[in-house]
């Protein structure tokens, strides 16, 4: 089958090059007058490799489409692939091993366990999967995102910044292919935000993963290789090499 669309390219198919791909992916929220057509046929894909942000008006779709992409929610048509894997296709039980094994996730809000430290919050998706992983893969994953040191702190005893990126440990320690981002600097001042973008730019330049990242924040943007604006449901293009002037003003053009 062949997708086309905005940044995907007229005919080009679910090949190895395209870490995600969706096809006329639609979404619908509720019944008879209260139906809400979050998503309506969206057609884009995700290079391997890359660093993508998606960025709307509040309500365009964006989570949405996230969630869709993650496999955290099924669309109501369409399909969703993680490489080559039609995971619209997946039962719940094979859903949950991908998302698992594939896909890792960060939110805004952190949603770190307050109860447990550094160390044990980044393995618990390993356990959760009945894995006991060693100490040492543990800690190379808390050195990668900086916080090789804060190992034994629990999230009240790290910054909001630290907390964040415990969370981008937590959602690497799979080696996933792709990591979806929700608003990952929703609630970091500017400093923190900057370590958490420059740690999430590194997670594509060095590690070669994929990293797709919605944002409301023109310059949070400006550290992806692309912007896909989403407004109503739908794709209303896209830019390579954003600059927070060019994001802004495209920004502000979708909500004129
Ligand atoms: N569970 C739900 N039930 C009903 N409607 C929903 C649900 N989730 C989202 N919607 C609706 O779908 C549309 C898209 O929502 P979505 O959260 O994807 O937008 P968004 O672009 O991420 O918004 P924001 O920037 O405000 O977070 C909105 O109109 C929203 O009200």
């Amino acid at each position: 089958m062949s997708v086309t669309g905005v940044g995907v390219g007229v005919g080009v198919g679910v090949g190895v090059e395209q870490a995600v791909t969706l096809s006329a992916v639609a979404r619908l929220y509720g019944r008879g007058e209260r139906r809400v057509s979050a998503l309506r046929g969206v057609d884009c894909a995700f290079a391997r490799g890359s660093f993508t942000a998606v960025m709307g008006p509040s309500g365009s779709g964006k989570s949405t489409l996230l969630q869709c992409a993650a496999g955290l929610d099924r669309p109501t048509s369409g399909r969703v692939f993680i490489g080559r894997t039609d995971i619209s296709a997946l039962t719940e039980t094979e859903l949950t091993k991908l998302r698992r094994e594939r896909i890792g996730f960060v939110f805004q809000s952190f949603n770190l366990m307050p109860s447990l430290n550094a160390r044990k919050n980044v393995a618990l998706p390993l356990r959760l999967a009945g894995q006991r992983p060693g100490r040492a893969r543990v800690d190379a994953a808390l050195r990668q995102v900086g916080l090789g040191d804060r190992g034994g702190h629990r999230p009240a005893e790290l910054s909001g910044g630290q907390q964040q990126r415990v969370a981008v440990a937590r959602a690497l320690i799979s080696r996933p292919e792709v990591l979806f981002a929700d608003e990952p600097t929703g609630a970091l001042d500017t400093h923190s935000s900057r370590e958490v973008l420059g740690l999430l730019r590194s997670v594509v330049d060095q590690a070669g993963q994929t990293v797709v990242m919605v944002t409301h924040d023109p310059v949070a943007a400006s550290w992806a290789d692309r912007v896909l604006f989403l407004s109503d449901g739908a794709v209303h293009g896209e830019l390579a090499g954003p600059t927070v002037a060019a994001v802004s003003e495209h920004l502000a053009r979708l909500s004129g």
